[in-house]
């Protein structure tokens, strides 16, 4: 399965994990979760204090037990008194541990709800400003799902520590303490057997099970990114007929997943067994000291009763500790992809003390900039110096690969140049932060993504306070109140994922309002390739004179009717700016680049006539 692209788009993490070292992971996790645990000291500390509490009564339960037994095998029916004093103790100290576990309950309730909300919005709040680079290389759907399950590794962690893991070491510790000192011999049994208990059953998690558990996850997460990177691009595959090769890629990973699933319940079985087969020897081993100690004379039935009866706390508490281990362990893994998203860098930050970009003119320079992609090989651009005035009209023409969206995404810094600076009004974006930069900055992209919210939210996008007059103002401009009127809701119809229920042309329009609405003193316009009807391109051409005038605009263009537009056309080819010029200059030049590219452009249609 390695060569699926699947496979290969997820290895990375996956060999980062096996490398890491597990202890150090385990400290990694304790940090992160008691991070979350001590942001409400009072609701952590009084879990911890009321569950100590709790189980401490837990432990004198059994004890009590036998003193009932003792008070009932020394008394007579005329004198109850003592017996039922035993009861009342008995029963008293019942109830006092049920109700204190209920405390806990509540309390841990709301501190796994409130550091649940805080995880999640941590971690949405990281991925969300990752590089545009790290989300192209990301599954959506694996993303969503290495978060939500962090956010419920955590819950079962916390429930894990606070109701199995404190509980059950207070229980050992105490009742081992007990017997130690009332009869050592109990006591160094109770001890010894579970201390062997103990580490069998973590070496056993640890070296056994857990490697299968890691690698039936990652295949979990492999699935799970199959099935969104197939939903998400179902415009596609019912397009190309490919539903029967779509069915056959996701058998084929979730097989890997089944197979390896079943391997890693099966180990968890095995350990259960082991575990079951220890305990009963403990018991035993136990059983039999007491009735040894009861024929010496040193323990009453009474102390038999008790014992029997806190063999079956402990043998539960410890029963449950097999359990608790794999669970500990699973959660740990889970919340590594979380661990992983906290941790890593932001890839494009801001520098220290960034300030916010002031652009008034709208002047863009690049400065001798020097910049090829991550693994590419060789700079995209090398020494590449242009400057754009404000208020200029810019289109940027060249073959496909020759780099104009690059060109563009670097005045937003969706990359890091390796040389040289780009300005805008004298500032260098790598100075400014990058929340200003992109407010200051327009965008109407070649594929306009929608949000599935209603057609008001999508063109407030940029300007979420405006008002319901401005939107349809905006709307107006772009030419969008004109399909509004056939909208079940008018602006409030809800678009549907990425706009799905709009036209590619109303998409662009929507796109359009939207940076009308935003106003940003500088615009980055990539046309739609694909050909529009006539009306649409009509309305597009227009919606686009308005939304540029006045601002720095540079438009990745495809039609020609926009290309004649401009004040200025840059030719790219192979990462160079070869010409520069307005359209009838570039013509005119006989043999010129311009003109070669776009008679060839033309005719492959990659730049397209304007509809008349
Ligand atoms: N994220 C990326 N990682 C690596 N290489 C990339 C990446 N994006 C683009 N490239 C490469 O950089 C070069 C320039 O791409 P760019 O998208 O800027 O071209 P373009 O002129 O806008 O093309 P088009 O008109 O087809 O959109 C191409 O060779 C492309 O394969």
């Amino acid at each position: 399965m390695s060569d699926t692209p699947v496979a290969a788009k997820e290895a990375k993490p996956a060999d980062k994990r096996s490398n890491s070292r597990s202890s150090a992971k385990y400290a990694r996790v304790l940090s992160f979760v008691s991070h979350y645990w001590l942001q409400w000291p009072w609701l952590f500390g009084g879990i911890l204090v009321a569950r100590v509490g709790s189980t401490l009564v837990d432990v004198s339960v059994p004890l009590a037990s036998g003193h009932l037994v003792d008070a009932i095998a020394a008394g007579s029916r005329d004198n109850t008194g003592p017996v039922l004093r035993a009861m009342a103790i008995f029963v008293g100290l019942g109830a006092l541990f049920a109700m204190s576990r209920q405390v806990v309950g509540f309390l841990v309730n709301r501190l796994s709800a409130r550091s649940i909300t805080a995880i999640g919005r941590d971690a949405f709040a990281k991925v969300q400003r990752f590089s545009a680079e790290w989300h192209a290389n990301s599954f959506a759907g694996s993303t969503v799902r290495k978060i939500t399950r962090g956010m419920t590794s955590y819950d079962t962690f916390t429930d894990t520590v606070c109701f199995g893991l404190l509980p059950a070491f207070i229980v050992v510790v105490g009742v081992s303490a007990v017997f130690w000192w009332r009869w050592p011999i109990l006591g160094m049994i109770v001890a010894g057997s579970i201390v062997v208990f103990l580490a069998v059953t973590v070496a056993v998690s640890v070296l056994y099970v857990r490697p299968a558990n890691v690698e039936a996850r990652e295949w979990d997460s492999r699935m799970s990114g199959t099935l969104a990177d197939s939903i998400t691009a179902n415009q596609a595959v019912k397009g190309f007929a490919g539903e029967t090769r779509e069915d056959r890629l996701f058998a084929e990973v979730a097989g890997n997943w089944e197979w390896r699933a079943i391997r890693s319940w099966d180990r968890s079985a095995i350990s259960g067994i082991l575990q079951s087969i220890m305990l009963v020897t403990m018991q035993f081993a136990i059983l039999a000291a007491g009735v040894m100690l009861w024929s010496e004379g040193k323990a009453t039935p009474g102390d038999i009763a008790g014992l029997i009866a806190t063999q079956f706390l402990i043998t539960g508490y410890l029963r449950d500790i097999g359990q608790h281990v794999r669970t500990i362990q699973r959660t740990v893994n889970d919340m590594d992809d979380v661990l992983e998203f906290r941790e890593a860098d932001l890839q494009i930050a801001d520098a220290p003390g960034a300030r916010p970009i002031v652009v008034s003119a709208g002047r863009i320079e690049f400065d001798n900039v020097t910049f090829g992609y991550e693994g590419a090989g060789r700079a995209l651009f090398r020494n590449l110096s242009v400057v754009i005035e404000p208020g200029q009209r810019v289109g940027l023409v060249g073959h496909s690969g020759a780099g104009k969206s690059t060109f563009v995404k670097l005045v937003q810094r969706f990359y890091d140049v390796q040389e040289g600076e780009i300005l805008i009004d004298g500032q260098n974006v790598a100075d400014v932060t990058q929340e200003s930069l992109r407010h200051a900055i327009g965008i109407v992209p070649q594929e306009p993504i929608l949000f599935h919210r209603s057609l008001a939210a999508n063109i407030a996008y940029g300007q979420p306070d405006a008002s319901a007059q401005e939107i349809e103002t905006a709307a107006h401009l772009a030419h969008v109140d004109r399909f509004v009127a056939g909208l079940p809701k008018g602006y409030e119809t809800l678009v549907g994922e990425r706009g799905i229920k709009l036209s590619g042309g109303e998409r662009q329009r929507v796109a359009i309002a939207r940076a009308i609405l935003a106003a940003t003193p500088v615009l980055i316009l990539d046309e739609a390739t694909s050909s529009l009807d006539s009306e649409s391109e009509l309305y597009i051409r227009d919606a686009i004179e308005r939304l540029s005038s006045g601002r720095t605009t540079l438009v990745i263009a495809h039609r020609l009717s926009t290309i004649r537009q401009m004040d200025r056309i840059l030719v790219f080819d192979e990462g160079r700016i070869v010409e520069d010029g307005v359209h009838a200059e570039l013509m005119a030049r006989p043999g010129g680049v311009y003109r070669r590219l776009l008679e060839t452009q033309m005719s492959t249609g990659e730049i397209v006539e304007a509809a008349e």
